[in-house]
């Protein structure tokens, strides 16, 4: 059977640093109700006012970790779909973003002018949440709908406790590990708690409590990022070895003035280097490419504040990107979703 694609779907980047270019991606992005999910007049009212400054910021950043062939976002999603495709006989292996280029739409016509009947839909995000796996789905769906494209969709679940991606993780980072730290911090993507809230499918469960998120299960575990990047890290910890005083978890990238979860990434530099920390590594690992997030927020600015706060060295361990391993684990994570294996 040749006519089962595997469509990676990642996040997207701006075409390029120019304020214009960057201006318009954050545009699409923060105007996509699952990202701010407020009602639309508030929405475009609260985006018009980000967009007054951020544009200029974001493009600034942008540019200090471009890199000569692109977005290294793109960059490392365009190898990622050429590491895979050799493990994958089923169809053709494409790469789309939720936002810029290439888009999920173009990518889905061009599949089915090659003859796609089936397509495996893998949002490139390990913890499942609106802003992310929900809007990659929703837009396939829409896509498909506008286009009259009859191919049938199966969609990859958030695999942040599959082993097949926890092993791979560990296998990453082990050359890391094998250097010598002090403290391990695995940043995540933040969320603001509003989020957590909607998703919580009891209504009653999430950031009640200090350990609420630790102990969450089924259908709530299903639902909640927070609990399932603590599942995550205790996944991590356990294939390297860890003990428990020797990492912790925060959230980054917090934006605007609403409450994201905590603990924030942004104190955690403070308070460790405070703490005697001199050798802190850093993994990332929300995200399975290296992007703005990774390389200028943690990479730079992050290593700056924790040495100025009295540490002595920052290390980021790079993400998943095209580590032999984590391609194999997404070829058989993306069979098994599709029933192919
Ligand atoms: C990994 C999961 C991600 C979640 C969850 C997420 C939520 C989320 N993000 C913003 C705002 C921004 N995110 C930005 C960049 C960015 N975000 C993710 C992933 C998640 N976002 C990635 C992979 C990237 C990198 C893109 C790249 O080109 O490298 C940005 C743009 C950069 C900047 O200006 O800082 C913004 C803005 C919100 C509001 C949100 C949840 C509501
Ligand atoms: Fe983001
Ligand atoms: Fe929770």
């Amino acid at each position: 059977m040749t006519d089962h694609a595997l469509l990676l779907v990642n996040l997207g980047s701006p075409a390029s640093t120019r304020v214009e270019d960057v201006r318009t991606y954050l545009n699409q992005f923060l105007m996509d109700p699952y990202v701010i999910d407020l009602p639309w007049p508030l929405r475009r009212l609260l985006v018009s006012l980000i967009l007054i400054k951020r544009p200029a910021a974001s493009a600034h950043a942008y540019a200090s970790i471009w890199w000569p062939e692109g977005s290294p976002l793109v960059v490392l999603s365009r190898q990622l779909e050429s590491a895979v495709r050799p493990l994958w006989p089923h169809g053709p292996v494409a790469m789309a973003m939720r936002y810029g280029a290439p888009a999920i739409e173009d990518t889905l016509v061009e599949l089915a002018r090659q003859g796609v009947k089936r397509v495996t839909l893998a949002p490139l995000y390990p913890q499942f949440a609106d802003s992310t796996t929900t809007t990659a789905e929703q837009e396939v769906r829409r896509a498909l709908a506008a286009r009259d494209l009859k191919l049938q969709v199966q969609v990859l679940d958030p695999f942040y406790g599959q082993p097949e991606y926890l092993d791979a993780l560990a296998a990453s980072a082990r050359p890391y590990l094998e250097q010598g730290f002090d403290h391990l911090l695995m940043s995540y993507h933040g969320l603001p708690e509003r989020h957590l809230h909607k998703t919580d499918p009891s209504g009653s469960h999430c950031l009640k409590g200090a350990d609420c998120c630790q102990k969450a299960e089924g259908a709530v575990l299903e639902r909640c990022y927070r609990a399932q990047c603590y599942r995550t890290s205790e996944g991590f910890a356990a294939r390297a070895g860890l003990r428990p005083e020797q990492w912790s978890v925060s959230f980054q990238s917090r934006l605007g003035r609403a409450k994201w979860i905590e603990p924030y990434t942004e104190s955690r530099l403070d308070e460790l280097a405070a703490q005697g920390v001199k050798k802190l590594l850093v993994m990332c690992p929300a995200f399975v490419a290296d992007c703005i997030e990774t390389l200028e927020e943690i990479g730079d600015r992050g290593r700056e504040q924790f040495i100025a706060a009295g540490g002595d060295e920052l290390v980021l361990v790079p993400c998943l990107n095209t580590h032999p391993q984590w391609v194999s684990a997404l070829a058989s994570l993306a069979g098994k979703a599709s029933r192919l294996l």
